[in-house]
């Protein structure tokens, strides 16, 4: 730890210790004084106690600080009233500092401490001192907009709000203004047209990861819209959103809280909102024939998790247990669907989806400015080229970030960056269910799911794809030349009788958890400098904030 000007020092009592608490612009630590006159034990010999009594607090991780007021009942009167608790027995002035505390798996819990100082007037000093240190962490938001979903995953957006989040809101002094949804949609369109976001300093949603996009969409099309952006337009460079995106995790798979986070604990999400964390994401922007048609952040998915999607929909009354239902059925009517993938790979210096790198807040790859990755380049030759691939698929998926998420803790794509302005596209032909499901199982293990002879793994800048149903005259004519003169007269009789039995299968996109019924789709992920503002807050690894 670096050595830091001292602010404030003094000896204090804590929990019944005498202290020698200091306040540095980066820590707030208290030791306990070790008397060294006092019997050495087989205890302290070691130094065990004066580890065990020695505590150090980030500044930042202060949520906030408080004046004590110490009472019990008084026993003639029957009334509560102040006296002096110290049990060193010589004061009744203190202060109680709450912070963060790190638990297992990436989770973070409220902790309290509470200082005795023998005066007022230093008991004050000390008040003040730590409100001054917390008044220059500027990051943090003051006012936020909250929407909550009542019908998310277990339909408990509400209760986690009020009883886990606001709680801790209020501690932290942040103003709320509060509007539970009351249809789809409601959100996007309030963030669209209506809220006066002048006022806030983000925007916090209690749902799950469709909740999120329809509060991204709101944000992005209000932003586009103001500025004058056309947001049909595939090249056009969108401009970045001024408010950050916190996500409480009250859906069904709240991929996006856990991939960033590391887990889905509203409480953890809450403090990293009143920390001020922030991560800039990726966005991809998915397109039809220069027509807009979404935004995405976590998972693009055709075939089995566009058909999982479209199933789980009709079960909704389910809640979350509607995915395995719903996986387990897609998982048995083991369709394929025909099309032809483009893509622009992305540039060499970001990795490749099976480098075993995982993103983590402050991750080196994301941090490199776009102009530093064009320095770092690798020549490749294959670059700028289009890459083409026809086939028949069970799935396509395109992840923006890992996906991680309970079911599937490492994610749809281990190594997938958070920010570097790229997509994993993975390809899983067909193959048997056996294969299927052995793939599928993968993602539940430590084993790697790319490592099979049916599954490709791209990462890309830009992708299209074409259902074979959709493909033009043109574009089949070529496939057709491809193939034999046996399938050309085949593939003619089905395009001339739509109604024949063999009529092609389609899917649809899952866009992070909503449906998008078109097939044919054109896909390009915004780089991150052109999101760097439209971020969730509370989603930094604790593995790299610890350090
Ligand atoms: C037989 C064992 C099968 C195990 C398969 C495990 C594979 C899990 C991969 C999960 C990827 C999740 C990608 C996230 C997508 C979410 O954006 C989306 C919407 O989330 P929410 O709004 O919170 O409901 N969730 C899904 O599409 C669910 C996919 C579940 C597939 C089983
Ligand atoms: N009040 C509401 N009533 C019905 N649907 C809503 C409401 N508020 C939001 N939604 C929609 O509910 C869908 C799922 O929300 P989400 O919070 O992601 O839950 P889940 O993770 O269970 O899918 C989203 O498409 C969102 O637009
Ligand atoms: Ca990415």
């Amino acid at each position: 730890m670096e050595k830091q000007p001292r602010l404030l020092c003094s000896q204090l009592s804590v929990g019944g210790r005498v202290c020698d608490v200091t306040l540095s612009s980066s820590f707030l630590s208290w030791r306990e004084v070790v008397d060294s006159s006092k019997k050495r034990t087989a205890a302290n010999v070691y130094g065990p106690l004066k580890a065990a009594g020695s505590h150090c607090v980030p500044v930042c991780e202060i949520i906030a600080i408080q004046e004590t007021e110490e009472d019990c009942p008084s026993t003639n009167v029957g009334k509560w009233q102040k006296v002096p608790q110290n049990p060193a027995g010589s004061n009744q002035h203190a202060f109680t500092v709450s912070y963060v505390e790190r638990t297992l798996k990436h989770r973070w819990r409220c902790s309290e401490v509470t200082l005795h100082c023998p005066d007022r007037k230093l008991c004050l000093q000390w008040v003040q001192a730590i409100r001054e240190q917390l008044a220059l962490l500027t990051i943090r938001p003051k006012r936020l907009l909250v929407y909550i979903n009542p019908h998310g995953g277990k339909q408990r957006g509400k209760r986690i709000y009020e009883q886990k989040v606001a709680p801790i809101f209020s501690r932290a002094s942040i103003t709320t203004d509060v509007i539970v949804t009351e249809r789809a949609n409601h959100a996007r369109d309030h963030l669209k047209t209506e809220a006066d976001l002048k006022k806030y300093d983000g925007v916090v949603c209690v749902g799950g990861d469709g909740m999120f996009s329809e509060i991204m969409h709101g944000l992005i099309s209000r932003t586009q819209c103001d500025s004058g952006v056309d947001q049909s337009c595939a090249d056009e460079t969108l401009i970045p959103c001024g408010l950050r995106i916190g996500i409480i995790p009250a859906g069904s798979t709240d991929c996006i809280c856990y991939a960033t986070v590391g887990c889905n604990d509203p409480v953890t999400s809450a403090l990293h909102i009143v920390v001020g964390d922030s991560q800039p994401l990726d966005v991809c922007s998915v397109h039809q024939n220069n027509a807009f048609l979404r935004y995405s952040v976590s998972l693009l998915g055709y075939g089995f998790y566009g058909d999982v999607l479209m199933d789980s929909e009709r079960k909704r009354w389910m809640g979350p247990a509607r995915y395995d239902i719903s996986g387990v059925k897609t998982f048995l009517s083991h369709r394929y669907y025909e099309g032809t993938i483009s893509f622009l790979p992305a540039d060499g210096s970001v990795g490749t989806p099976r480098d075993k790198i995982q993103c983590r807040s402050g991750c080196n790859i994301c941090q490199l400015p776009s102009a530093d990755k064009a320095v770092y380049k690798v020549e490749d030759k294959n670059k700028d080229v289009w890459q083409v691939i026809r086939g028949k698929f069970l799935a396509i998926n395109a992840a923006c970030m890992s996906c991680a998420c309970p079911r599937s803790p490492k994610g749809l794509s281990p190594s997938a960056h958070l920010a570097d302005g790229t997509a994993d596209l993975i390809l899983v032909r067909k193959c048997s269910r056996l294969d299927f499901l052995r793939h599928l199982l993968r993602h539940t293990n430590k084993n790697d799911q790319f490592d099979h002879p049916f599954v490709e793994v791209y990462r890309v800048r830009q992708f299209r794809f074409t259902p074979r149903y959709q493909e033009t005259d043109s574009e089949l004519d070529l496939r057709e030349a491809e193939g034999s003169s046996s399938k050309h007269f085949f593939t003619q009789i089905c395009r001339e009788h739509q109604a024949c039995s063999c009529a092609p299968t389609h899917s649809s996109w899952n866009c992070d958890g909503e449906i998008l019924p078109h097939g044919a789709i054109q896909v390009s992920v915004q780089g991150e400098q052109k999101w760097s503002k439209n971020i969730p807050m509370g989603n930094s690894s604790s593995e790299v904030v610890q350090s």
